[in-house]
């Protein structure tokens, strides 16, 4: 907790209508009093951190100016709004950020009236706030809307479609574009390198000179014809700058003005909010502006985990077991080493997927295709046809954006993608928007789809082996955000037959069939019950898609209670899977399924959740041993 009375503007501050009161020079004060206590709580809490602080300036102006929460500001992906949430009635709650049962790490309508649309997938806010806009229209409404969304937001493919319906709606909407040049790694939009070639271009800069020159001979008209000038570099810019491309899509282009100005910003948006019309304002700023290690790292300090502010480091000392990140990363490089056909795609999650180990070794086998998963899927299937093996590694809950690209361009063509989803489970902090907990479901339903999870990081090296040569059609491996088990690796890879199952543990009571990290909470449950002199057995299931239908026949005659273990949703997942093959085998055994509920998960720890979700080891017990019981 930080005592906010030390900051002197802001400690006067708790909503938007605080700001409204103060002078230019209060203003600037007031954004180095949000910069300075946004570092305080992250570094003390962790949390999101190079967005927000390059979000400070533009995040107090929009405040200042429009008349929230009645106007709109719908921000992309929400990891920036940091400083929202700060100048919006929560700044005593900041230190709660991600915590279980404290703010959500990003947008949330439940919140707050001033999150105006839930985010944490990136690229919505231009689609969401052109419907506010239309609404105002349909219901005579005069809020304002604002949409302000990233460079990297922009590699997304719904920002244009929503811009393009804009402009042909010619709806009164405002898109602030938030241009840092990064995503989480540098941002990969063609439209700055147009825009760098552009300026840097001699032409442009021979042009540039040439009509401030001639201003300067006719200096007996003065300032008069170098405003003219000026106004006509401007012109010239924003035909030849990314201007043109908004121009083009119906928005009045204004830009690139400094987004760290905030009295420019505020005279900006006082000149703009009431012209009709969709309009870009295009900002630069700088990604951790106002901290150094920010600035020169923002990669790294995108998200941070408690750090001394002083010097920048981490203050927890991070596990001496591997994460599956870092497995998969590895791994990958050494079978792409004996493989050439084999090429990565991340949609702008390098680091977070593990594809930059492949990036550094073969920087030529590796595409960051931006945050456009629905793009990427369809690259890969394109790339599949002519013989290259793609493999997409994209978090469970991104893939959920490219879900028609996973059926129509590949599975149905029976095309040989290999897909790698991390983060499948409960994640963590990052809360509903990013709980990989159903792309068992949204994926077993598909014909084709091989699905297999991991018990631990040996065996998530062996399914990608199994997957890369496996070259019959799509196949899927999906495993949890974090640390592995911390088992030995062998030296190179087996192969794993396609449909089969290991037993863990022999028992005679009962039968536990688990997947992926479950297996491990699967051996706790199992240890415990011997206690109880109460015998398991327990099977690794590894494919969720096809079943180990003879290992199924062989339970079902021996056992007449069945467990299944999943981190999924129990709709459609792993479980279902168990009690469909038993229904269509016309099979009466008893059957628990244990996952998660039909219902959107909080943040938390994983920990937390899992027992929450009584999906931890004891949680599995107490089902268990109620399902015996139960007559
Ligand atoms: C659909 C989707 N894919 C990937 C991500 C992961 N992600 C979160 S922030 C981010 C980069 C955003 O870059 P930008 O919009 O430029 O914002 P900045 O962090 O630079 O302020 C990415 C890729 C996401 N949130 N949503
Ligand atoms: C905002 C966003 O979507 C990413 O920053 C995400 O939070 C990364 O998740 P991991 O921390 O699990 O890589
Ligand atoms: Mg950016």
């Amino acid at each position: 907790m930080i005592d906010t009375t030390k900051y002197s503007i802001l400690s006067k501050v708790n909503t938007p209508k605080d700001i409204k009161t103060l002078n230019q020079n209060e203003i600037k004060i007031l954004c180095d009093d949000v910069r300075a206590y946004l570092i305080d709580i992250v570094s003390q809490v962790g949390g999101h951190f190079g967005a927000g602080l390059g979000a400070v300036e533009l995040t107090v102006a929009l405040h200042k100016v429009f008349d929230t929460p009645n106007d709109l500001i719908v921000f992309d992906t929400g990891h920036q709004a940091y400083p929202h949430k700060i100048l919006t009635g929560r700044k005593e709650q900041l230190h709660t950020i991600r915590q279980l049962n404290g703010l959500s790490g990003f947008l949330k309508r439940s919140e707050s009236e001033y999150d105006a649309f839930g985010a944490g997938h990136a690229t919505t806010s231009i689609s969401a706030a052109l419907g506010m806009a239309e609404a105002n229209k349909i219901l005579l409404l005069k809020k304002k809307v604002v949409a302000v969304i990233g460079d990297g937001a922009m590699t997304g493919g719904m920002a244009y479609e929503a811009m393009n319906n804009a402009g042909i709606n010619k709806s009164n909407l405002i898109v602030v574009l938030n241009d840092n040049r990064m995503s989480i790694a540098p941002n990969v939009w063609q439209i700055h390198n147009y825009f760098n070639e552009m300026i840097a271009h001699p032409e442009y800069k021979k042009l540039k000179d040439a009509v401030w020159d001639l201003t300067g001979k006719l200096d007996q008209f003065g300032d008069r014809i170098r405003k003219a000038a000026l106004r006509l570099e401007r012109g010239i810019k924003s035909v030849l700058t990314p201007g043109m491309l908004f121009e083009a899509l119906g928005f009045r282009y204004f830009g690139p003005i400094n987004g760290h100005n905030v009295a420019q910003l505020i005279k900006l948006f006082e000149y703009i909010k009431d012209l009709n019309g969709p309009m870009l304002v295009h900002i630069l700023t700088e990604k951790g502006k106002g901290y150094t290690p920010a600035e020169e790292h923002s990669q790294k300090y995108h998200a941070a985990t408690p750090f001394d502010k002083l010097t920048g480091k981490a203050i927890k000392v991070s596990s001496s077991i591997p994460s599956y990140t870092s497995i998969f990363g590895k791994a990958l490089v050494e079978i792409a080493k004996e493989n050439e056909k084999i090429v990565g795609i991340t949609a702008a999650m390098p680091d977070g997927t593990g594809m930059d180990y492949l990036q550094n070794e073969f920087p030529n086998r590796y595409y960051d295709v931006g945050i456009a998963e629905e793009h990427a899927v369809t690259f890969a299937a394109g790339l599949a046809t002519q013989g290259v093996i793609p493999v997409v590694a994209i978090y469970s809950t991104f893939l959920q954006r490219a879900y028609d690209q996973i059926i129509h361009d590949v599975a149905l063509q029976n095309l040989h993608v290999v897909f790698v989803l991390d983060r499948a489970g409960l994640v963590g902090a990052d809360g509903p928007t990013h709980h990989g907990v159903f792309d068992l479901s949204y994926l077993r339903v598909i014909p084709n789809m091989v699905i297999m999870s991991p018990k631990d990081e040996a065996e998530l090296r062996n399914m990608l082996f199994t997957a890369v040569n496996y070259k019959k059609g799509p196949i899927a491996i999906r495993y949890p955000r974090g640390n592995a088990v911390g088992v030995e690796l062998e030296n190179g890879f087996n192969e794993i037959e396609i449909g089969s199952s290991e037993k863990i543990f022999d028992g005679n009571d009962l039968a536990i069939l688990a997947v992926g990290n479950m297996v491990q909470y699967g051996k706790k449950v199992y240890e415990k019950l011997i206690e109880e002199n109460i015998s398991a057995e327990l099977i690794n299931m590894r494919f969720i898609k096809p079943l180990d239908e003879n290992r199924l026949l062989e339970i079902a005659n021996k056992h007449k209670t069945i467990v299944t273990l999943e981190e999924n949703s129990l709709i459609g997942g792993f479980g279902s899977a168990i009690v469909e093959f038993f229904s269509d085998k016309k099979l009466k055994n008893d059957i628990l399924r244990i996952g998660l509920p039909d219902q959107f998960v909080d943040h938390g720890t994983q920990a937390e959740l899992h027992n929450i979700l009584e999906i931890d080891p004891q949680g599995i017990i107490n089902k268990i041993k109620n399902f015996i019981n139960q007559k």
